[in-house]
């Protein structure tokens, strides 16, 4: 039921384990820190990770009232629907693609959501059929890609941008993850996985880089924890960092929105 939704934001990447779930989780809660109402989506379902990511425990099972539909969980404040909530955690997901496309509509139309200014979607890794089934059968505000600045992950990154252009879907810019890495010892920083590679792309395809975020303990760590950074350490960089991808994010789909003009709406 997406018509309790103002906008549907996906946040893909190409490659796996470039930090697109921790990138979802973290965004979403800036954004909610902003003052919106949001709600995550998690569709990543050969290995969806929000509920871990919001401290959601294991075996949680979404509310359905009338037998049809399902009430998102309540994770920090956010609404959140996940695979995950309605598989057991240890069945493997081996779904062929049609399958996997059907039940990500599913989790989607049958959540009740309940007036989300961003519904954030956590995407499978990957540009295959799966992701161009799912990017055309969602009305996509648009779409926010995570890389880190390594070559290999970059290439793929490109193959989210042309996807999401093939299915009209507006790219809103590229996040870099793992930048750079600050050694807690000795304070020296290193570029582990390579430098200058999400401005690179960005400019390529004309998109904005919205953000760089550090290869960073308190990340992973807090992530590990179901503490999204705007809550559990707000005064941080990394949390400074999410704030202002949310603030650019929320900026871009303003300026979209103006574009677009009014809306109409129809009276009795
Ligand atoms: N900036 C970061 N600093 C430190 N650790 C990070 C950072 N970003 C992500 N991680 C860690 O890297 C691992 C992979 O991150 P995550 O699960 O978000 O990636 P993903 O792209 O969603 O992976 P998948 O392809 O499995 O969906 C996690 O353990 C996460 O905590």
């Amino acid at each position: 039921m997406t018509d309790g939704v103002k906008h549907i934001i996906a946040v893909a990447s190409g490659k796996g384990g470039v930090g697109k779930s921790t990138v979802t989780a973290n965004l979403a809660m800036a954004m909610a820190a902003k003052g919106k109402r949001v709600g995550v989506l998690d569709a990543d379902i050969y290995g969806p990770s929000q509920a871990a990511m919001f401290a959601v425990p294991e075996n949680t099972k979404p509310n359905s009232e009338d037998g049809k539909s399902f009430d998102p969980i309540n994770a920090h404040g956010l609404q959140l629907m996940s695979m995950a909530f309605l598989v057991e955690s240890k069945t493997p997901m081996i779904w062929r693609g049609p399958m996997a496309a059907g039940a990500f509509q599913q989790l989607l139309d049958q959540t009740r959501w309940q007036n989300l200014d961003y519904l954030f979607i956590d995407m499978p890794p990957g540009t295959g059929d799966i992701q161009l089934t799912m990017a055309q059968k969602v009305k996509v505000t648009g779409a926010v890609i995570v890389t880190t600045p390594q070559d290999i992950a970059l290439l793929d990154a490109k193959r989210g941008i042309e996807m999401f252009r093939q299915v009209k879907v507006p790219v809103l810019g590229v996040v870099e993850n793992m930048s750079l890495h600050t050694c807690s010892e000795c304070g020296h920083s290193e570029p582990i996985f390579g430098e200058g590679g999400g401005e690179r792309i960005a400019e390529e395809y004309q998109t904005e880089l919205l953000g760089q975020l550090p290869l960073a303990l308190n990340i992973r760590k807090q992530m590990d924890l179901g503490q999204p950074l705007a809550i559990s350490e707000p005064e941080s960089k990394a949390a400074a960092i999410f704030a202002e991808i949310a603030e650019k994010v929320d900026g871009e789909i303003q300026a979209m929105a103006d574009a677009e003009g009014p809306e109409i709406s129809m009276g009795d």
